[in-house]
């Protein structure tokens, strides 16, 4: 049964909802922060910064910011907020407290990827490799004649490591993700325990390994909400920016009591 729909019959949030039983879980690049031209020109913006806080309070510690980045990279990125962070797609997470977690990984392939894809991306100038360990992501925001050779390369990796790896396009990223990298389990990971448990869960992303996060929402009765276009989506709300993402939970935390 294809449960998804056309990213136009997705209902618009509503203004203002009851927030404060909220478990909310935000994506980070194209959801809390605008895109940039390659992955390290980000910062979190004193205006993201606020927010954040200011839910983490209100919210009584349910928040959580799920990335596909490296949860190094997210706990650089947010310090000194005490936030729950997890990173490669929910691989590796932080609880609130600074306690760190991770997946298992029981691949032998991933010094073989490592390898390969950093001898490509010396041979295709401006194409950035990432190597997350649970993940490799190869950019070519910058270098869109590579485009094709990326893809080639990516899909020749994936072929000989598809018991391990699912091969994932992102915005101007195709990225081997091994199969711990999974939105949804981090999603039913985090509602599993305090202080998530028992609340209403909400998921605000852009991308496609979020769509991996809104079945786990949609099944708890919850809120999916996809940012921007896309051709389809499972989420059952949207919103078309980063600059609606952050006026409309600013607007719920005005709503809440402190
Ligand atoms: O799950 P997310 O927090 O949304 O992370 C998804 C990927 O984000 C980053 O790449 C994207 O953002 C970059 C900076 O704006 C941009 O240059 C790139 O083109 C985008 O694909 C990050 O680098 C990846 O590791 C994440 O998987």
């Amino acid at each position: 049964m294809n449960t998804e729909t056309d990213i136009g019959m997705q209902t618009p949030l509503p203004s203002v909802l009851a927030f404060s039983n909220i478990a909310l879980f935000l994506d980070f690049d194209g959801t809390l922060v605008s895109i940039a031209s390659h992955p390290d020109a980000v910062t979190l913006p004193p205006r993201q910064r606020r927010l954040l806080s200011t839910l983490q309070t209100r919210l009584k510690g349910a928040l959580a910011i799920i990335s596909g980045r490296r949860l190094a990279d997210m706990e650089r990125l947010t310090a000194p907020l005490p936030l729950t962070l997890m990173g490669c797609h929910g691989a590796q997470w932080r609880d609130s407290d600074g306690t760190r977690h991770a997946e298992r990984l029981e691949s032998e392939a991933t010094v073989h990827l490592g390898a390969a894809l950093t001898e490509f991306s010396q041979r295709h100038p401006g194409t950035v490799f990432e190597d997350k360990t649970y993940a490799f992501a190869l950019h070519y925001r910058q270098a869109p004649q590579y485009e094709r050779a990326c893809r080639d390369t990516m899909t020749r990796l994936w072929q000989a490591h598809r018991d391990a790896y699912q091969l994932t396009e992102g915005k101007c990223l195709l990225e081997l993700r091994h199969h711990a990298c999974h939105k949804g389990r981090a999603v039913q990971r985090l509602l599993d325990t305090p202080p998530f448990r028992l609340r209403t869960p909400m998921f605000i992303g852009d991308d496609r390994t979020d769509e991996d996060a809104f079945p786990v929402v949609n099944a708890h009765g919850g809120f999916s909400v996809r940012v921007g276009e896309a051709a389809q989506s499972q989420a059952t709300y949207r919103l078309d920016s980063v600059e609606e993402v952050l006026s409309w939970l600013e607007r719920q935390t005005r709503s809440m009591s402190r």
